[in-house]
């Protein structure tokens, strides 16, 4: 599969602070790769200097370009919601449909209606009349209707309802077989994207703490459920992490872990379990 994004020995810093130390990353097309870091872990400044937003030290490569020198002609190939909605409070629904149809060749104003039909957007509303919510699905609407290689989402889902979050994932995936695209997003809610990734990359310190594809994860990790009886045994094979439960401890390890059978019950955690793990361990 060709490689669509390439990243070589990325650093950034806003003075003094470092924030990306020397990432090297390659997303070949055709991948659904969620990027996960706790708050100030570098996800949006990693996101920005890909698309072009922000400089950083290292060879960042986008479609074969340059994101910093070849903004434009990227950003017809490449679509981006930020984590802050912002669309112009002006405008009526329909006018800005109308003017993005005018300004970006590869936007679809049907697909865009129809994804705006499933809402209770009013197509006349100006947006300053729409909740936050709305502008939010609004905006994902019409990144979604951009027949673009790469979608990066920052956050897409933020402050929106349940409902239409499940939805929005499950139109996400869809997309994804319609089109084989390359979906980059980001968000706090793990276990809500869990299921549509092919990959998944922790972002901890300036640096991927993990980086899996999605059916390796069960081989890399495992979770043990413990009674209290066989508590220490279990902590002598050295967790990643350990949480108590109404009915006993749940305890997180990284790698083969033979023994683990005969102490409990062993399943495979979920990304946010080996999250919260790693990025306590990290810390
Ligand atoms: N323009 C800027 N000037 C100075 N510092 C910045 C700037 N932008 C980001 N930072 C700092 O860089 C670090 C990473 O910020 P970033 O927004 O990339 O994190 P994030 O992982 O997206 O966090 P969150 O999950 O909270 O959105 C933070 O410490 C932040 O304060």
């Amino acid at each position: 599969m060709e490689t669509l994004i390439r990243l070589e020995g990325l650093t950034k810093a806003f003075g003094s602070k470092k924030v990306l130390s020397g990432i090297d990353l390659e997303i070949k097309r055709g991948e659904i790769v969620g990027l996960v870091g706790v708050n100030g872990a570098g996800k949006s400044t990693l996101l920005n200097t890909l698309l072009g937003l922000d400089s950083a030290e290292g060879h960042i490569e986008v479609l074969g370009q340059a994101p910093m020198t070849h903004r434009a002609k990227l950003l017809q190939r490449v679509a981006y919601i930020a984590d802050v909605a912002c669309l112009p409070r002006w405008m009526r629904v329909n006018q800005l449909l109308d003017y993005t149809a005018s300004v970006h060749p590869r936007f679809d104003r049907a697909r865009c209606q129809g994804i705006l039909d499933g809402t209770q957007i009013p197509p006349r509303a100006r947006v300053r009349e729409l909740s936050k919510g709305m502008v939010t699905q609004l905006h994902l609407a019409l990144v979604m209707a951009i027949d673009a290689d790469i979608l990066v989402l920052d956050e897409p889902t933020l402050g929106l309802d349940l409902v239409y979050r499940q939805g929005f994932y499950q139109r996400l995936l869809e997309d994804f077989f319609d089109h084989q695209r390359t979906i980059i997003v980001t968000t706090h809610q793990v276990e809500e994207i869990e299921h549509i990734l092919t990959r998944v990359l922790f972002l901890h310190g300036g640096r991927f703490v993990l980086d899996s594809s999605i059916d390796d994860i069960a081989s890399r990790y495992c979770q043990l459920q413990v009674a209290s009886d066989q508590l220490e045994a279990a902590r002598a094979l050295g967790p990643l992490a350990e949480k108590a439960t109404m009915g006993g401890h749940v305890l997180t390890f990284e790698g083969e872990q033979a023994q683990l059978a005969g102490l409990g019950k062993v399943t495979t955690p979920s990304l946010a379990d080996i999250f919260v793990a790693k990025a306590g361990r990290a810390a």
